[in-house]
C-alpha cells in the first residue's frame, strides 16, 4: 500500500509522518518537493508519479488573517488544489484523506454542532475551506473529512506557545474569553488518522465529514490560563501570572478576520462509528507543555 502525504512539515504533517509510516510506503513531499498546492499542474504531475492508493492532504492556509487580504492564495491552496485531488483520487479509486476545521461555521447558539449543522463561514479561511469541502463532495470520491479545531502540537505555531511567548515577555495579557471551542493536538489527530484510514479501506461506507476533536470545551482565556499555570508549576519564569490574564471581549480584540463565538464541534459520529475514543483537550495539552518545557 503505498501513501502520498502532503504538508509534511505543518503541525499535522509531521505528527502524519510518523502515524502513518506503519501502514505502508509513505511518500511525505513539502511544497519544494512537488507538493506545492499553488502549482495544479504540478501537483498532478506528482500524484500521477507516485499512483498513491491514499492521499492525506495535511497542507493548508492557515493564516487567518491574512487571508483576508490575500484570498486568490488561499482559495488555490484551500479549495482548487483539493479540488484537483478529489478528481485524481476519483479517477484512480485512491482514498482522500482531508482536514477542515470550525471555521466553516458562523458560531451561533451555544451548543455542539454536528456534521449536518449548516455552515456559514465568517471569513475568507472558513468560506476557502468550505469551498474545499464543497470540491471533494462534488467529485463524489472516496474521502475522509476531518473538521479539528484550535490544533496545537510540540513542534510548529500555535496559540498556546504564543501565550508562553508573551506571558514572558510583556506586562499585561489580554485573551478573548467569549470564543468556546477545544483544543486539539495534532498527535492525537494523526494517531486517529491512521485508524480511520485502515477502517475506511476495508470498509468505503466509512467515508464521510467527522467532527474530529478533542472532547470538553473551554475558551482561549481560560486556554491561556491553563497553559500559564502549567509552566508556573514547572518554574518558567513569567511577567504575567495566570490570573493575571485579563479576559475580554471578542470586540476588545479587533482582527482582520472574524472568529466564531461557538466553536463546539460535537465528535459522537467519528467516536461511535469507529470505535474510538477522543480524549478530553487537558490529557494532550499537559503533554504537549510537558514535552516542550
Ligand atoms: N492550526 C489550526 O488551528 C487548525 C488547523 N486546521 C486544519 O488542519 C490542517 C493542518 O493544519 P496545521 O498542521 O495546524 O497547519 P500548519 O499551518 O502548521 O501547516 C500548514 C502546512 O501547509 C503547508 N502549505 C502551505 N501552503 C502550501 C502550499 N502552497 N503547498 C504546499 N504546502 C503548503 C505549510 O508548508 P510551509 O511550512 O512550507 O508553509 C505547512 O506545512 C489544515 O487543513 C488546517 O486548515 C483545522 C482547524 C484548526
Ligand atoms: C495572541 C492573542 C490572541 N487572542 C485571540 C485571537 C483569537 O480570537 C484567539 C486565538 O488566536 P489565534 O491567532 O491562535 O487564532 P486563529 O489563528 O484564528 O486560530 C484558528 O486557526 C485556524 C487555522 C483554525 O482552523 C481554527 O480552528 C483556529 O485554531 O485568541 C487574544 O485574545 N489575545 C492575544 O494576545
Ligand atoms: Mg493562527
Amino acid at each position: 500500500m503505498k501513501l502520498l502525504l502532503l504538508g509534511k512539515t505543518g503541525q499535522l504533517g509531521w505528527e502524519l509522518q510518523r502515524a502513518l509510516a506503519p501502514l505502508g510506503t509513505l511518500v511525505a513531499l513539502d511544497r519544494h518537493e512537488g507538493g506545492d498546492l499553488s502549482d495544479n499542474d504540478r501537483l498532478a504531475a506528482t500524484v500521477q508519479r507516485v499512483a498513491p492508493d491514499v492521499i492525506v492532504n495535511a497542507a493548508a492556509y492557515t493564516a487567518v488573517d491574512k487571508a483576508e487580504s490575500d484570498a486568490a492564495a488561499a482559495r488555490q491552496i484551500n479549495a482548487a488544489a483539493v479540488g484537483l485531488l478529489a478528481a485524481q483520487a476519483r479517477a484512480t479509486g485512491a482514498l482522500l484523506v482531508h482536514y477542515s476545521t470550525d471555521y466553516v461555521f458562523d458560531g451561533s447558539g451555544d451548543q455542539p454542532r454536528d456534521e449536518s449543522a449548516a455552515t456559514g463561514p465568517l471569513s475568507v479561511y472558513g468560506r476557502t475551506k468550505l469551498e474545499g469541502e464543497q470540491l471533494i463532495a462534488e467529485q463524489g470520491v472516496d474521502a475522509l473529512v476531518l473538521r479539528t479545531s484550535w490544533v496545537y502540537a510540540a513542534r510548529g505555531g500555535n496559540f498556546a506557545k504564543t501565550m508562553l511567548r508573551l506571558a514572558a515577555e510583556r506586562e499585561q495579557l489580554k485573551v478573548v474569553a467569549d470564543q468556546v471551542g477545544a483544543p486539539t493536538g495534532a498527535d492525537l489527530l494523526a494517531d486517529i488518522s491512521a485508524h480511520m484510514i485502515r477502517g475506511a479501506l476495508a470498509d468505503r461506507s466509512l467515508c464521510g465529514t467527522y467532527h474530529a476533536v478533542a472532547s470538553g470545551e473551554t475558551n482561549w482565556h481560560q486556554y491561556a490560563q491553563h497553559v500559564l499555570r502549567r509552566a508556573a508549576a514547572k518554574g518558567v519564569a513569567l511577567k504575567v501570572q495566570p490570573d493575571q490574564v485579563e479576559a475580554i471581549p471578542t470586540s476588545a480584540y479587533p482582527v482582520p478576520a472574524p472568529r466564531p463565538l461557538n466553536s463546539r464541534l460535537d465528535n459522537r459520529r467519528l467516536q461511535s462509528r469507529f470505535g474510538l475514543v477522543l480524549p478530553q483537550w487537558q490529557t494532550g495539552v499537559d503533554r504537549m507543555l510537558d514535552e516542550i518545557l
